[in-house]
């Protein structure tokens, strides 16, 4: 590992906010052989999503092995799409809004536990209920016997940068969760298949489904990832939305009047809200780089050529720092979208291309549910807002688990 890599995986994010203003928009993590190039540059990044089709996406040392060699994440081609297919339109649209008062639910059943006085760590707190949604998304129901040992086994890998680079690095690998655990992620998708064809794991196993006939390793593979990529993104979002939220009492404020007559589930019913996730998205953006890309022929760039085999990583976080996209790109401003479309290749927090995010809308409706509801049944403030500096956990990016805020009203 050379020094720009070693100061890449220990000190992440100073190290990004030292390059957010290269006007390159691009930066050599790695040179030959094994060469991997940051980019952030716009037209770097519309070439990388629009050739996406033609480039492979082995994904990265620590997460592949996490979430398993046959995740849809790895996928290519045919296969890749056709998980998409399976697994994305219960995701969307009308099926979406099924999940609604299932979403509710599961909101103010956490909501209901924090009474006046309460002072749960933000990030910890949403992290839960987002699980627990996905859970239901997946299996039907929200099988704890399932979750607790989940939500341990992310903990153990993910939940100390440090320890996750020192799993990587010194041990080579991350902590996998186990042949007992794996088992019962396995068998709760196939109860959850024969008792409710609905869920994703039915969508997954149903007789038309392609993936009808997978043996477990594959299940297990598809159960972690859509678990794992389901909830610890949207729940950074919601602990982020929070926070900056817990800033500014006048755009607050007006977020309380918007949701007052909303539960935030339709984008366009709470406008404001809407935007402050945007903003929420671009300056802690939960997954600060999207997959990683592999050139699959010789490619122009900047004057150049990047020749075949690069691997490529767009930076989400970078281009979302850059000055020349967002005016005083530290300060959070809801304004920046209130007032039209961002394009996407300066603003890409569910990345682009082919692997767009599957659970985009839903990821969004959620955070505005968690949002709309806690800001209409309590009155909160942060604790301690000098912990709401970004840390990563595992690749994502997340408030640091000190971060907590303090129940001083119940308004029900
Ligand atoms: C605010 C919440 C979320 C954020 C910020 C987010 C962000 C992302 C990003 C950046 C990627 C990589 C895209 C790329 O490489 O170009 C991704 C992929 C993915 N996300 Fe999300 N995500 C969120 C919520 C969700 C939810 C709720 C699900 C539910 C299942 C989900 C499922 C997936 C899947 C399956 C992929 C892989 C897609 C593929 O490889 O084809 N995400 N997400």
């Amino acid at each position: 590992m050379n020094r720009t890599e070693l100061r890449f995986a220990l000190r992440t994010l100073p190290f990004l906010d030292s390059r957010a203003q290269l006007p390159a928009g691009a930066l050599e993590l790695r040179p030959h052989p094994g060469r991997r190039l940051l980019v952030w540059h716009p037209d770097a990044i519309e070439a990388v999503f629009r050739a996406d089709q033609r480039l492979g996406h082995p994904g990265s040392r620590s997460f592949r092995p996490l979430m398993g060699p046959k995740s849809l994440l790895w996928q290519e081609g045919e296969r890749h799409a056709s998980y998409r297919r399976v697994l994305g339109t219960p995701l969307r649209g009308r099926r979406l809004a099924g999940y609604r008062e299932m979403i509710a639910a599961t909101v103010h059943e956490a909501i209901d536990a924090l009474p006046t006085g309460a002072e749960p760590p933000i990030a910890d707190w949403t992290r839960r209920i987002a699980l627990r949604i996905m859970a239901r998304i997946v299996f039907g129901e929200a099988d704890e016997g399932v979750l607790e040992p989940f939500a341990a086994w992310m903990d153990r890998a993910l939940g100390s940068r440090y320890r996750t680079l020192a799993y990587r690095y010194v041990k080579g690998n991350l902590p996998l969760p186990g042949a007992t655990l794996e088992h019962a992620l396995t068998a709760a998708a196939r109860t959850a298949a024969r008792a409710n064809p609905a869920t994703l794991a039915g969508q997954l196993l149903g007789a038309d489904s392609p993936f009808a006939g997978i043996d477990d390793g594959e299940l297990r593979d598809q159960i972690v990832s859509l678990l794992f990529a389901g909830h610890e993104t949207t729940a950074s979002t919601a602990a982020w939305a929070l926070f900056w939220l817990s800033r500014d009492d006048s755009l607050r404020e007006r977020v309380v009047a918007e949701v007052s007559s909303s539960d935030g589930f339709a984008a366009d019913e709470v406008p404001v809200l809407q935007a402050v996730v945007q903003e929420t998205l671009r300056i802690t953006p939960p997954v600060p780089a999207a997959g990683n890309r592999v050139l699959t022929r010789d490619c122009p760039f900047d004057g150049g050529t990047v020749a075949a085999g690069t691997v490529v990583t767009p930076s989400i976080y970078l281009a979302h720092h850059r000055a020349d996209s967002f005016a005083e790109p530290y300060r959070f401003d809801a304004g920046r979208f209130l007032g039209g479309r961002v394009p996407p290749q300066r603003y890409f927090p569910f990345g682009g291309g082919i692997r767009h995010c599957l659970g985009s809308q839903l990821g969004q409706a959620e955070v505005r549910m968690i949002v709309a509801a806690m800001l209409r049944r309590r009155e909160l403030v942060c604790v301690d807002p000098r912990a709401g500096v970004p840390q990563l956990r595992g690749h994502a990016m997340a408030p640091s688990p000190r971060l907590r805020i303090r129940i001083l009203k119940c308004r029900d």
